[in-house]
């Protein structure tokens, strides 16, 4: 029985997902998406779960930049979860006096139109996760008034839900990855994404175009691109690549091959099965066999049979 950790405490939406990716796994909550990560760096688990990006507001820049900067982990897994939002407090508490909430940077952004309109005048307050505040608020004489958090926290803590589904669109989505130390990959299974953090060798014109040629000419699909400061100085940035495929396809193989070749420094993230199991469309010339049929026929006329 693997050992998972994750974004804790009980409650959070990561646990949620974790639950789903692995039913059997022992858990391990964990108070930041950092220590999460740690802990399955260090063996003290096998892996974690952590969320990735949200169909509202895009990446959790944490994550992005433990993925690039942490000692290296491989995600093996995906899992796409939708999540709602519920307006909890101690039994007792009117919404018109809620003056403090608690909740996660996500559920902020996730619930704008509904903290303006329904809590105009109160202070929002960013949570290291929605269980965690959704936990503080259940405390007897805590500064805050209500959480955002998931239903299933507020029965959790002992709290009561004031309003459900408070999310400003109620098909939002959150993307969740399981990681492990650097080990085998998961098969390739026909649909699969692919992950990478790219830096460049240099500032140049064109250095972003001469990235994108790479997956272009082979006819890989992206799935998100994401740039991110590397912290040292205005206007340097590094670059997060999702795409369709596996390394083990030839024109994945060779697009971040070529990648290698022309930018600083490539981390592979890892290949592995799709959450929504969309398969790619194989443009013509880059599947498999014809990656191998031209491999032959350069190996023919190198050896002078023309
Ligand atoms: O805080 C949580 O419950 C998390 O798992 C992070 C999060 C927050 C908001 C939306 C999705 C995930």
């Amino acid at each position: 029985m693997p050992r998972l950790a994750y974004l804790g405490p009980e409650g959070t939406f990561t646990e949620e997902a974790l639950r789903l990716l692995d039913p059997t796994a022992e858990r391990l909550p964990c108070a930041t998406v950092s220590a999460a990560l740690n802990a399955a760096r260090s063996g003290d688990a096998d892996g974690a779960v952590v969320p990735l990006e949200n169909s509202i507001e895009g990446a959790i820049t944490t994550t992005l930049d433990e993925f690039a900067w942490g000692e290296p982990l491989l995600i093996n897994a995906e899992l796409l979860l939708p999540v709602q939002f519920s307006l909890l407090a101690r039994p007792g508490t009117e919404i018109p006096h809620i003056k403090r909430v608690y909740t996660h940077p996500a559920a902020i952004t996730q619930c704008r139109a509904y903290i303006s309109r329904e809590l105009p005048d109160a202070v929002v307050v960013a949570a290291p996760s929605t269980a965690a505040a959704a936990q503080e608020v259940s405390l007897p004489g805590s500064p805050y008034d209500a959480a955002i958090a998931a239903r299933i926290a507020g029965e959790h803590y002992g709290l009561v839900e004031l309003a459900g589904d408070i999310g400003d669109r109620s098909d939002t989505v959150t993307r969740f990855v399981k990681v492990s130390r650097p080990g085998p990959l998961p098969e390739a299974t026909g649909s699969d994404r692919t992950t990478l953090v790219v830096f460049l060798a240099d500032d140049h014109p064109g250095a972003l175009l001469e990235m994108l040629t790479e997956f272009s000419v082979r006819g890989v699909n992206l799935t998100r691109i994401e740039s991110r400061p590397t912290g040292d100085g205005i206007g340097r940035y590094f670059f997060h690549f999702d795409f369709e495929g596996h390394v083990a396809d030839a024109r994945v193989g060779e697009a971040i091959a070529g990648l290698h070749r022309i930018c600083g420094e490539v981390r592979f993230l890892g290949s592995y099965p799709r959450a929504d199991g969309v398969a790619p469309q194989i443009k013509r010339g880059t599947s498999d066999p014809e990656f191998a049929e031209a491999g032959e026929w350069l190996a023919k006329v190198r050896a002078g049979q023309v």
